[in-house]
């Protein structure tokens, strides 16, 4: 895998900041895109751009052949069954509060428990939240670990013949953690309950079997892995997706409607109310090729590798906090930090004078800031265009801001 050519392919590393080449390390919010999405964006709009599904002209029967070719190309990028098991969505948020309100609200009633981690990013926390306040159901949360992993004798211990559901990130957005979700869906189902696999930082960037997890649902966003803001991604086990209800409703959707009564379609469409999102689909198909042209094993290690390299250049500077796991590890592609005593907004500020770009805050996730005792936290977030310079520019700002707020460099 050779990231100065992939850079090639995508425009903004045209761009200066401040002066400086740009070092984008924030890529757990969201990705950069490559010309190859652009551009079937653009032809799209330009050659295909038409309503889908009902339309009997060229133009409709293009962009119908083109969204569910998208659909195709996520089924086998994540091993599903079936393309029929891949709901269209906004993203992750969106795909999990599907879950929580079409499924989770009929199946749950006073007594049953959810079981989650408290490091979930929010939008696989609050949904739950609610769904428990609506159907009397209680929130279990698993302990966590020093360096934020959970153990599985610790899920053993939680989830019981009151568990419903177990909603977990495969991948933790603030400490890189790899969660064993495998392991977890085996004693979910030894209990009779669904597990809600949330993928938005884990789909990215590594493979992605959902027959080999044996995940019921889940969840992950476009823009996380190249693709256009607006698209993301629900599977779903098929008899799951079959008695889940859709949570919004219109046009599109529907298969026999009456004054007063009104039937669906089968899933997927059942989901995806109104004007789909096409373009998003379609782009997210072309990051889908792109990614799989260079391999999900070779980014995986990719990604891992620079957090390796930057947790152990993190570990010479005197006065920096790392966050999840330690030097030599298992973490995915991002490294959560502190400058002790240096608020991260103000690291970050200082960090983007240079060029660099990390993100700085709760990262929506307010709860694991309280575990870790701190209001908030940077990450560096890594991908396949990123570099070992990427990782020198990153250390080299981050000595700056030490000195700039009067700490004597380690
Ligand atoms: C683990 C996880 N789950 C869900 C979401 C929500 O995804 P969305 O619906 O596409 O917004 C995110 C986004 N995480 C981040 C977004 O910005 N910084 C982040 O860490 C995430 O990291």
């Amino acid at each position: 895998m050779n990231p100065l050519a992939i850079r090639e392919d995508f425009p903004i590393f045209q761009e200066k900041i401040n002066g400086h080449p740009l070092v984008y390390l924030d890529n757990a919010a969201t990705s950069q895109k490559p010309r190859q999405v652009l551009d079937v964006l653009r032809r799209y709009y330009e050659s295909e751009n038409s309503n889908v599904h009902r339309g009997v002209h060229t133009l409709g029967t293009r962009a119908t052949e083109a969204y569910e070719g998208a659909r195709e190309k996520v089924a086998r990028f994540i091993n599903a069954p079936s393309p029929y098991q891949v709901v269209f969505t906004r993203g992750t948020t969106e795909s999990i509060n599907m879950v929580a309100h079409g499924y989770a609200r009929a199946h749950l009633q006073p007594g049953d428990e959810i079981v989650l981690p408290p490091s979930e990013h929010h939008s696989n926390l609050i949904p739950w939240q609610q769904a428990a306040r609506a159907t009397g159901a209680t929130l279990r949360y698993l302990p966590l670990q020093e360096d934020g992993s959970i153990r599985l004798a610790d899920v053993e211990a939680a989830v019981t013949d009151r568990t419903k559901v177990v909603a977990i990130a495969h991948v933790s957005n603030v400490l890189g953690t790899v969660n064993p979700v495998r392991e977890i869906a085996a004693i979910a189902h030894r209990h009779g309950a669904v597990i809600v696999v949330d993928g938005a930082q884990s789909v990215p960037h590594m493979p992605t079997d959902v027959q080999d997890l044996d995940c019921d649902f889940l969840a992950f966003s476009g823009h996380k892995m190249l693709g256009p803001t607006g698209i993301g991604v629900l599977y779903g086990k098929p008899s799951l997706l079959a008695e889940m209800e859709p949570t919004y409703f219109g046009g599109e959707m529907i298969d026999i409607v009456e004054l007063h009564e009104s039937t669906w379609k089968e899933a997927p469409w059942k989901f995806e109310g109104g004007t789909p999102i096409i373009a998003g689909a379609i782009g997210l198909g072309a990051a889908i090729e792109y990614l799989s042209n260079i391999g999900m094993e070779e980014i995986a290690k990719h990604d891992a590798h620079l957090a390796d390299l930057t947790v152990q250049r993190l570990a010479e500077i005197e006065g920096v906090t790392v966050y999840g796991p330690g030097p030599g590890k298992p973490r995915a592609g991002l490294v959560t930090f502190n400058l002790d005593g240096v608020h991260p907004h103000d690291v970050a500020t200082v960090l983007d004078a240079a060029g660099v770009a990390v993100r700085a805050g709760h990262h929506c996730a307010q709860p694991l800031m309280r575990i870790l005792h701190v209001g908030a936290t940077a990450r560096a977030s890594f991908y396949l265009y990123n570099t070992e310079d990427d990782v020198d520019a990153f250390v080299a700002a981050l000595k700056q801001a030490k000195e700039f707020f009067g700490h004597a460099i380690g």
